[in-house]
């Protein structure tokens, strides 16, 4: 698939960005965030890039679904450029687009492109037919399924009934969580949303997220309402010494420099750290920003670490849908590992009575619950301090005995949440 152009037409730009990107997850095995960071979408106008990526991520979602309802209609497999335009057209069909500007924009696509102008006819054909059905048919498809590789440790992790919810929550387009700068009632007012009872505001059907008021003024920035509890349970005072070790983008940075508290803002990757700049400049928050690498950091004397540390993100699912495409768990092991090295070294940088708030957004125990047990057996005196969890909105189902698991079917009626897990740890007199 060629890059995409920019001049104004049917979505046709937007579509074939978006096919580009689908391509990569499916065929290339890339995530959407590393072929967009490449550029794949630098040439398109804001509302083009918001719908190409619109359009990845649904297709991405519904893929398995798009492949039943195109599985009687194509005698052969055609060639993966061609799929991948059949599913995107199928999903949008699906979702509710007029099928004749979907038919439309898939012919064109296909016969701009010389691996593809030869199967103009097929794309026409299937998309009409599929543009017949009622849309009821594709409601009844069964919920897409995670990949064995990720279902199988989920299942035995929490049951095969739960990790169905899980797949039924993921399966819908998830809303858009915001985090107040300022008071969540009345940005929830402003903007039409809903008041979550941990704070945090939910909008459906938000559309492009630059476009919605408050945004240039910084008013609030995007977070998943799970993602906004590391830094609650953290509950940083004004003045505490307080330390983000892997902190790009930024949003947990945000409401840490928001409690008034001194913010040092760590990451390895100068790219995702000009987010993390770009995030602070847009809001007016402060933080002292620093680049390196989170084992080599010896800056120490914090009153609190906060350790969003790099891993499977599989919590993460609902919102990224190229996950399970992309990636066949095989960088797993080295992720669990460098977690319980960050974890071991942020006790070394804290003060005495200093806490450390660890959390990853991944539904495996090994990176959440099975860390805690291990860092309290390497750490005499190590405190796993569970009080520190119960904070507003936090149901005390959801707070087990490592810490609190979050998981995307909790709170599934209301649009559900990424799965997180977030302990805090506090050092003994023989630790730290
Ligand atoms: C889960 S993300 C952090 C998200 C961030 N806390 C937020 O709320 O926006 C993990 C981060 O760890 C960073 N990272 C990975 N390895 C690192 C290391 N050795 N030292 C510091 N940061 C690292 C990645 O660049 C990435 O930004």
């Amino acid at each position: 698939m060629t890059q995409p152009r920019t001049a104004p037409d049917d979505g046709i730009a937007a579509r074939r960005a978006a096919l580009h990107l689908v391509e990569q997850a499916t065929g290339g095995q890339r995530l959407l965030s590393e072929t967009i960071g490449a550029g794949a979408l630098e040439r398109l106008s804001p509302p083009d890039r918001a719908r190409a990526q619109r359009l990845a991520t649904a297709t991405l979602r519904q893929l398995p679904r798009a492949d039943r309802a195109l599985k009687p209609y194509l005698a052969k497999q055609p060639p993966l450029a061609v799929r991948n335009a059949l599913r995107l057209g199928v999903v949008e069909i699906m979702e509710g687009a007029a099928p004749h500007g979907v038919v439309n924009a898939m012919v064109q696509i296909m016969s701009r492109g010389k691996r593809t102008q030869s199967y103009k006819g097929l794309v026409n054909a299937v998309l009409r037919k599929l543009g017949d059905q009622p849309p009821e048919a594709f409601a009844k498809l069964p919920v897409p399924k995670l990949p064995n590789w990720l279902r199988g440790p989920l299942v035995a992790a929490w049951g095969r009934r739960a990790v169905e919810a899980m797949e039924a929550v993921q399966a819908e387009t998830p809303p858009l969580d915001l985090t107040a700068k300022g008071d969540p009632a009345a940005l929830a007012e402003a903007l039409g949303g809903a008041l979550l009872p941990t704070g945090a505001v939910r909008l459906h059907d938000a559309g492009q997220v630059s476009a919605l008021p408050g945004f240039e003024a910084g008013e609030w920035w995007v977070q998943d309402a799970a993602a906004a509890l590391a830094a609650r349970v953290l509950d940083a005072r004004p003045g505490e010494r307080v330390l983000d070790m892997c902190a790009a983008p930024g949003g947990k940075t945000m409401q840490l420099a928001a409690t008034g508290a001194e913010v040092t803002a760590l990451d390895l990757s100068e790219t995702r750290l000009g987010r993390l700049r770009e995030n602070l400049d847009r809001t007016g928050l402060v933080a002292r920003v620093v680049q390196g690498d989170a084992l080599e950091f010896d800056e120490a004397g914090y009153d609190a670490i906060l350790l969003d540390a790099p891993c499977s993100a599989t919590g993460t699912i609902r919102r990224h849908s190229d996950l399970p495409h992309a990636k066949d768990g095989a960088e797993f092991g080295a992720l669990i590992e460098l977690q319980a090295e960050m974890i071991d070294h942020a006790l070394g940088l804290l003060k005495p009575g200093g806490r450390l708030v660890f959390c990853t957004c991944s539904l495996l125990p090994d990176e959440g619950e099975v860390q805690v047990e291990e860092a309290l057996e390497r750490h005499a005196g190590l405190q796993n301090d569970l009080a520190a969890l119960e904070r507003p909105g936090i149901e005390p189902g959801w707070i087990g005995a490592e810490g609190l698991r979050l998981r995307p079917d909790y709170w599934a009626e209301r649009g559900g949440m990424d799965g997180f897990f977030i302990a805090c740890l506090r050092p003994g007199a023989r630790d730290g």
